[in-house]
């Protein structure tokens, strides 16, 4: 018999109940104990959810963040939250979210960095190490939820981040090198592993994604160090590895003194053979067989065709899985009632996911003929997507047949252009401006969601957001901003907005996916051929023009963004369906720029998140995704000024794809590394104009002048200053209008400083 399980379930709830929980929360609307309650109640529905599963993960539920959620287990809290008082859940959020100056008698804490886990939109937050930290273990909270799913009837399979992978993930404060402390370690993950052992778990599954990316011989070799060490624990240890192929870790991977490896057979199929040949006999193998990365339906005879050879060769040993945790899916189709019945009938949420590894298994263990039904559904929708006539369009073919190098090419180059450029905005030097957003206010929300609802009419429902916009330029010439943005108060999130306004693209009504902390997004399904029937955002950004004789700045997602938010077609490269948006973001570049909008900011926030997880694979996606932008951005004037923003983003080793955008303005995430990020535009001699971002937005804390006066200068050691403007980390559309406005009123202080000293 096959055994199934997960590597885990999405943890935010069908209707988002914890997101709202852990809100009300922070706001203390609720008690501990209210929050506590409502993580059980999820833990209790997700367990049922996931009853059919021999066995059930456990840990993979978190009030923030499973990466802090280890770092808590290990005792490896910054020493900066260890006597701030409160509960330890007081401390848990504080390194989550940082705690203001003004929450407290006391003095402010700033939050952990955080950053994308591997090529996923889910930000963790990042274990900090010092050469002598010391781990504790608490394992307390593991244990509390093995009991609770004993006690629910479960056979709970913890599931912990591997000692390697956890080092992997953070990074040392002091430059140290973090690998030295895997010795420190390697008790501390013994100890848990006694401990789950005298608790009566007979396996564990341990995360080591790491495996998957490039590692040099001493990452490689803390491989083999660790589970050397580790082996001689009581329970099994099921490795498991997922977004990509192991490659030259293939080997390693197998050999490691442990029971059981899990493997990616979505993200690399070609591997399988290799690791059924290679694994030990005695080891089990875990075939990730279901997408936890996208939402189409498995093709199950497909998948049965080869799987059954892999199961006469393995028997007993083998066991099934999603590829990776379900936590990067939505929940349940079921709650969708309005996608089109045609569309829903493709797709796949969580709770289907599990249902069709039921299916597999049950094919395995039984017979195809057990699941005669199921097959013939699945088979049904595979082939209805296969030839629907939605998918394809031959407009949009043709178009892509004619794109040639021109399309990406500005007129002048910059240093020609930005003269112009200067001469038509006049801005004043250390110009300052915003990502795009301004807070999105639960009065909009409800708006829209009133708007949704057929509560309020299209003309009521503009009517109000003008006044929003009307608001937020008011606002912007008092604070003394020198360019000004509209305040995207009518888009519900920077890709889902533009998906609803493509062909090609469906939208969930509930198809909720957490990006971090309490945060979730919707990402909208591109299932077809893009095309934009008329222009999304002139008419916003004109009202907002209309209100202002300052330079109003021009907001869109550029075309890798919205890829890569997107769950995206997995019937053609995904390089095609860029393209495709590529000319429809294009289409409303040159609609901005006809409408009379000097200043275009074009959005990729997640051009670095989608570089591949391994260095020889990124020239290829660079080639294509640069083109993208360069294919929607560069049909402009010389006078039109192009903008381009990302947030998170390590630059250093893609700097000349970055300058290849040829933007003339970049904005970018640099707070919290302290400008160190600016070094890999330093050493490249980046061309264009920099705006480092002067403050975390992602932290209520707000930063007086001179904060952000002394990072301009840091910034000013590394830029010549006449290149650089001055702006937030990312768009403000999360925070208050409470915070943004003393952060703006700082930010427009130390600006109006530096233009008088430097
Ligand atoms: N797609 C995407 N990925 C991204 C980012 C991003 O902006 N977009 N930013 C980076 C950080 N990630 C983020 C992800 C989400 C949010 C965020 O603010 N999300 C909102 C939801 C945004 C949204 O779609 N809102 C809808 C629906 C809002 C809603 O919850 N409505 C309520 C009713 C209103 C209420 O009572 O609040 C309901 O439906 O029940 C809208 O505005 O229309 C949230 O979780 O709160 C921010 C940053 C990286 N990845
Ligand atoms: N223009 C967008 C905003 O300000 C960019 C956000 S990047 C996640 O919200
Ligand atoms: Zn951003």
């Amino acid at each position: 018999m096959v055994t199934t399980h997960s590597l885990g379930f999405p943890r935010i709830g069908a209707r988002r109940e914890l997101k709202f929980a852990q809100e009300a929360f922070w706001k203390s609307q609720i008690s501990e104990e209210d929050l506590q309650i409502t993580g059980a109640d999820l833990r209790r529905r997700h367990w049922q959810n996931q009853q059919h599963l021999d066995r059930v993960p456990v840990g993979d539920f978190s009030f923030y963040d499973q990466v802090l959620d280890m770092t808590f287990t290990l005792g490896n809290l910054p020493e900066r939250v260890s006597d701030t008082g409160g509960s330890e859940l007081d401390r848990y959020f504080r390194v989550a979210r940082g705690r203001s100056g003004q929450e407290s008698a006391c003095c402010g804490v700033q939050a952990g960095e955080m950053t994308k886990w591997f090529d996923t939109n889910y930000h963790y937050i990042v274990p900090e190490f010092q050469q002598h930290t010391c781990f504790q273990l608490n394992a307390n909270r593991l244990i509390e939820q093995i009991t609770e799913a004993r006690a629910q009837g479960h056979s709970p399979k913890p599931v912990i981040i591997g000692p390697v992978t956890y080092l992997w993930l953070g990074k040392a404060k002091d430059e140290s090198d973090r690998l030295l402390l895997l010795e420190s370690l390697l008790p501390v993950y013994s100890q848990l592993l006694d401990l789950l052992a005298d608790h009566g778990i007979e396996w564990v599954q341990v995360d080591e994604p790491a495996l998957v990316n490039d590692l040099d011989a001493d990452w490689r070799h803390a491989f083999s160090l660790a589970y050397h060490h580790l082996k001689t624990s009581a329970p099994k240890l099921l490795v498991t590895t997922y977004f990509g192929e192991l490659r030259e870790n293939l080997q390693l991977a197998c050999e490691l003194p442990v029971a059981g490896l899990h493997l990616d057979a979505i993200s690399a199929p070609q591997e399988v053979a290799r690791v059924v040949d290679w694994l030990p006999a005695h080891k089990q193998l875990s075939l990730g067989v279901v997408n936890g990365r996208n939402i189409w339906r498995t093709d199950l005879e497909k998948t049965l065709d080869w799987l059954e050879p892999v199961y006469e060769k393995l028997g007993d040993r083998l066991w099934l899985a999603p590829s990776c945790s379900l936590l990067h899916v939505p929940v349940d189709l079921a709650s969708e009632e309005t996608l089109d019945p045609e569309i829903r009938s493709w797709l796949a949420f969580a709770i289907q996911k599990l249902d069709e590894l039921n299916t597999l298994s049950t094919a395995l263990n039984h017979g195809r003929t057990a699941v005669r039904e199921q097959l013939a559904e699945s088979a049904f929708a595979v082939n209805s997507r296969e030839t629907s006539e939605r998918v394809h369009d031959a407009s949009v073919r043709a178009r892509i047949a004619d794109i040639s190098p021109v399309f990406g090419q500005r007129q002048s180059p910059y240093p020609d252009r930005i003269n112009t450029q200067q001469q038509k905005l006049g801005l004043p030097r250390f110009p300052t401006t915003t990502i795009g957003s301004f807070p999105q206010t639960r009065d909009i929300r409800q708006t829209r969601l009133q708007f949704r609802k057929g509560e309020l009419t299209e003309a009521d429902y503009n009517a109000r957001i003008r006044e929003e916009v009307r608001r937020c330029i008011t606002e912007q010439e008092a604070l003394g901003l020198d360019v000004l943005v509209h305040g995207e108060a009518e888009r519900n999130d920077m890709v889902e907005y533009f998906g609803e306004q493509l062909d090609g693209y469906a939208f969930s009504q509930f198809g909720w996916v957490q990006s971090y902390g309490s945060r979730c997004v919707k990402p909208p399904i591109l299932f077809g051929d893009i095309s934009r029937p008329k222009a999304m955002t002139v008419e916003w950004i004109r009202y907002a023009q209309s209100l202002t004789e300052k330079p109003l700045k021009g907001m869109l997602t550029g075309p890798v963004t919205i890829l890569n938010w997107s769950f995206v077609r997995d019937d053609q490269p995904r390089r095609e369906s860029c393209l495709q948006l590529a000319l429809a973001i294009g289409e409303e570049v040159l609609d901005l720029e006809a409408a009379g909008v000097g200043i275009i900011q074009i959005d990729e926030a997640a051009l670095r998140e989608g570089l591949p997880l391994r260095q020889s694979d990124w020239n290829n996606y660079l080639g294509w995704a640069i083109d993208a932008f360069r294919i929607a951005a560069n049909g402009v004037r010389d006078e039109t000024q192009i903008h381009t923003h990302m947030c998170y983003s390590e630059f250093n080793d893609i700097i000349e794809a970055i300058a290849r955008m040829d933007a003339d303005v970049i904005t970018i995430e640099t707070s919290r590394s302290d400008m160190e990020l600016l070094d890999a535009f330093r050493g490249f001699q980046y061309p264009n104009d920099i705006g480092p971002g002067v403050y975390d937005i992602h932290s209520p804390n707000i930063p007086d002048s001179e904060q952000i006066r002394s990072l301009m200068m840091k910034a000013a050691e590394r830029i010549p200053a006449e290149r650089l403007w001055v702006n937030p980390d990312c768009g403000l559309k999360t925070r208050q209008w409470e915070e943004v406005l003393p952060a703006l009123r700082s930010m427009v202080a130390a600006a109006r400083q530096l233009r008088a000293s430097v």
